[in-house]
This record gives C-alpha cells, sequence and structure tokens, in this order.
C-alpha cells in the first residue's frame, strides 16, 4: 500500500543522488550489497540492545534509500534480471535483520505477558514476512502474479520501524504490542489473499 505511493516520492528524492553516484562510478549492484550490509549492522547494533529511537531513525534512512539501487539500475541502462534477483534476495536478508533485532530485544523486557506476547506475535510476524515476498516470487514462478495485499514490505517496515521509534523517544509500549500483533495479523491475511489470488488465475486457465 505504502509502497505504491512512496515509489513516486523515493524517484524524486533519490534521481539526484543516483546521477551523481552513477557518474562517479557507482554501481547499483554495490549500492544493493551496501544497503543490506548497513541494515544488518545498524539492526544488530542499535535494535537488538534496545536503541530503538536510533535504530528507527537510521534504519528509516537507510531503507528509504533502498530505491538508489534500481534508480541508478535504470539511469545507467544496467536494469538486470540479476540486479532484480540480487535486490529481492537481500531484502530478506536485511527484513530478517530487522525484525530478528527487534525480536531479540523483546528478551530484554521484563518477565510478564507483555514480554510473552511480544516474543509470540514478533516470531509469528517474521514467519510472515518471508512467506509473503516468497508467495509473491514462488506465484511469478508459475506464471501467476500476487502484488496484492495489506503488509506489503513497506507497509511492514514503516509500521515496526514508526512504532518501535516513538517508543523509544518515550511513548507507551502499547504502540509496539500493537504494530507487532497488527503484523502478525496483517501478514497472515495477506498470505491468505495472495493465495486465493494465485489459484483463482491458475483455475482460469
Ligand atoms: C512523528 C512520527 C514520524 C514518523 C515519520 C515517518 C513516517 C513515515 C511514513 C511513511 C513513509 C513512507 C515512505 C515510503 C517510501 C518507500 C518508497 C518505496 O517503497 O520504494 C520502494 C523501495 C525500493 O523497492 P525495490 O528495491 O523493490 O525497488 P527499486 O526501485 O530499488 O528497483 C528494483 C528494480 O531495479 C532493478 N535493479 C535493482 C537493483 C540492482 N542492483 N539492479 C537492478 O537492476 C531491477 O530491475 C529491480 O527489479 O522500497 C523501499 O524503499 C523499502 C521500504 C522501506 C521503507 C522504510 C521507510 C521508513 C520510514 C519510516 C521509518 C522511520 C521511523 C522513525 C520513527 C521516529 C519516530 C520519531
Ligand atoms: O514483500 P513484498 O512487498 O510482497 O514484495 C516486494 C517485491 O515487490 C519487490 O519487488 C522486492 O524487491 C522486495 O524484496 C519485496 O519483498
Ligand atoms: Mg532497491
Amino acid at each position: 500500500m505504502l509502497g505504491t505511493h512512496g515509489r513516486g516520492l523515493a524517484k524524486r528524492v533519490f534521481t539526484a543522488p543516483a546521477r551523481a553516484l552513477a557518474r562517479m562510478g557507482v554501481r547499483a549492484n554495490h549500492v544493493t550489497i551496501a544497503g543490506t550490509t548497513l541494515t544488518v549492522i545498524l539492526s544488530a547494533a542499535l535494535l537488538a540492545p534496545g536503541y530503538w529511537a536510533a535504530g528507527a531513525i537510521s534504519l528509516g534512512v537507510v531503507l528509504f534509500a533502498d530505491s538508489l539501487d534500481g534508480t541508478i539500475a535504470r539511469l545507467t541502462g544496467e536494469s538486470s534480471h540479476f540486479g532484480a534477483y540480487l535486490d529481492a534476495t537481500l531484502d530478506r536478508v536485511g527484513d530478517g535483520a530487522v525484525f530478528g533485532a527487534l525480536v531479540f530485544s523483546f528478551t530484554n523486557l521484563p518477565a510478564g505477558w507483555m514480554r510473552t506476547w511480544l516474543l509470540i506475535a514478533g516470531l509469528i510476524t517474521m514467519v510472515g514476512v518471508a512467506t509473503v515476498p516468497y508467495a509473491k516470487a514462488r506465484a511469478e514462478a508459475e506464471g501467476a502474479h500476487a502484488s496484492v495485499g495489506i503488509a506489503e514490505r513497506t507497509d511492514r517496515l514503516v509500521i515496526a520501524l514508526v512504532a518501535a521509534g516513538l517508543t523509544g523517544f518515550g511513548l507507551s509500549m502499547w504502540l509496539v504490542v500493537i504494530a507487532m500483533t497488527w503484523l502478525a495479523i496483517a501478514t497472515a491475511i495477506t498470505v491468505f489473499h495472495r493465495t486465493v489470488v494465485v489459484y483463482q488465475q491458475l483455475q482460469a486457465r
């Protein structure tokens, strides 16, 4: 949902920096690898130990720059099948780092129902975060399309990082409880939604 609207914004923001980087010889694949490396480092160094405000802000900037590689590829006319594969595959590593670090940070909360629930919702969300894009990629391997759902990548990252960031700035922990509960439910709904859409397409053949 947010991704559809966000792409136009990202294009406006990143066209000039992408052109400058391309002139300096930076290639799209370099940016893809650097972005993932930074995402893993920031997740482990800031989100996992509980520095949620700093983690959310820095990861928000790095993840927002996820469009930079695609923009460079398009500007230089070097968009490639391998680039698309690398971009989507490394996104799984970045997502695993962000959500894994958040779940890890929940283990440091005081024992009680809130910690238990956050761990359960966080683990369900981690499965959902991996299954939603897999459903789409597998559908495309069968010649179908599954670009639907309420929990696309941008939605998932914005909800998790905004909730953790605001809680890190002192707002109620309930924000993170609501966000993780929503993500556990919304990713499950999206997998179901995609499965129905793909079933309909494949039955209609
Ligand atoms: C007080 C409260 C403050 C809260 C503020 C924050 C509110 C934020 C709310 C909404 C912001 C919404 C912004 C969303 C923007 C997202 C833009 C977007 O979705 O763009 C898509 C990108 C990129 O996707 P992808 O990688 O798939 O596409 P590419 O364009 O890169 O191209 C792919 C094709 O290109 C070719 N190619 C690519 C690479 C390569 N090496 N070779 C190639 O050839 C190939 O053909 C490919 O197919 O997706 C994203 O950006 C991911 C989403 C990340 C969004 C994170 C945004 C974080 C926002 C906020 C978090 C901040 C929290 C701070 C809280 C602090 C509280 C005070
Ligand atoms: O997760 P999701 O929004 O369904 O699927 C997304 C794909 O649309 C995108 O092409 C890919 O680059 C991302 O890695 C991502 O995962
Ligand atoms: Mg990208």
